[in-house]
């Protein structure tokens, strides 16, 4: 499901996961991890309420792996346990009960010296829309369960999914909403696929996707499509659009009088970007705009 904005729903959302919280030891957050920042839902401390939680790195097979590791510390710096996963293969996904003892480690323990036997860890994930809540439930679950909408203000029916011995899920995920009215965080989900298109200009996010290749992954993008001189200033449009017209003429998106389609050149790029064709892209870096260096 891409993501569309209707008034209300942060409000919503807000309500229906804290309702859930009371059931739970443990939030475990998706994140994007091609776009860490622009995927989390800004307000996402006040909404979990202090709860303890796993930050996941999700979708990390079609982010930069070098700057996945630094995501990962960015967040341990920032005081969370941070897991690097894909769900669509399972990779990282095994670990993901180990770091949620670790971190509920000091309340099993209590228990344990009460002398009762820890019951099964309970969790819910939470994420924007499209960043792989369904898929990883699937996979903890290692089976697929039929996830169904949630439903304002109904918790009784919940589902417990076992992951395992001793780790157990919410059927139904909490669904947080990115900071829309950031316009950089729209184009970033636009490019990743995580926005309809059609809510932004498409010569808008073809021309944000080609600066910020121009920017981080200017050899990949030159070797796909033959580029000869890299943009004197990527600060500067003129140059950007001077790169994407290039583009646009080396796959024929040509209109009459020779003039390139930035349009149809926006669609190649962005499609290529989201097939994996230029490479593994992280789209943000830390500490915001830091450079990221090519992956080799
Ligand atoms: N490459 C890759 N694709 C993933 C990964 N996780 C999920 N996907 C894909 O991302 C898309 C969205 O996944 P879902 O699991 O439906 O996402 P969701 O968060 O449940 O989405 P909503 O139902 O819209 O809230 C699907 O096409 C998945 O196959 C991952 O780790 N790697």
């Amino acid at each position: 499901m891409a993501i569309q904005w209707f008034p209300g729903h942060m409000t919503r959302a807000k309500r229906q996961i804290q309702e859930k919280l009371k059931l739970i030891d443990i939030a475990i957050e998706l994140l994007d991890a091609r776009v860490p920042i622009s995927s989390r839902n800004p307000m996402v401390d006040e909404i979990l309420l202090g709860k303890p939680r796993l930050i996941i790195l999700n979708k990390s097979d079609l982010a930069d792996p070098r700057m996945n590791e630094q995501w990962k510390q960015y967040f341990e710096h920032e005081g969370h346990t941070c897991a690097i996963v894909d769900s669509n293969t399972g990779t990282g996904v095994q670990s993901i009960s180990t770091l949620a003892k670790e971190i509920l480690k000091e309340k099993i323990d209590k228990q344990i010296a009460k002398g009762m036997r820890p019951r099964a860890i309970r969790s819910l994930i939470v994420g924007i829309p499209n960043v792989g809540k369904s898929t990883l439930i699937n996979r903890l679950a290692g089976r697929s369960v039929a996830i169904t909408g949630d439903k304002p203000g109904v918790t009784k029916g919940q589902q417990w999914i076992k992951a395992g011995a001793d780790f157990e899920l919410l059927d139904t995920p909490g669904i947080l909403w990115p900071k829309f009215e950031d316009q950089m965080v729209g184009y970033r989900l636009a490019i990743t696929g995580a926005i309809r298109e059609q809510i932004l200009n498409l010569d808008d996010i073809g021309y944000y996707a080609m600066k910020m290749l121009c920017q981080r992954y200017w050899t990949t993008l030159a070797e796909r499509y033959e580029l000869s001189e890299p943009p004197a200033d990527c600060e500067d449009n003129m140059e950007i659009v001077r790169i994407m017209e290039e583009v646009g003429r080396k796959r024929g998106c040509l209109m009459s009088g020779g003039r390139v389609d930035l349009e149809k050149a926006s669609s190649i790029i962005l499609r290529d970007l989201r097939a994996g064709k230029l490479g593994r892209i992280t789209l943000e870096a830390p500490y915001d705009d830091m450079p990221v260096r090519e992956v080799e």
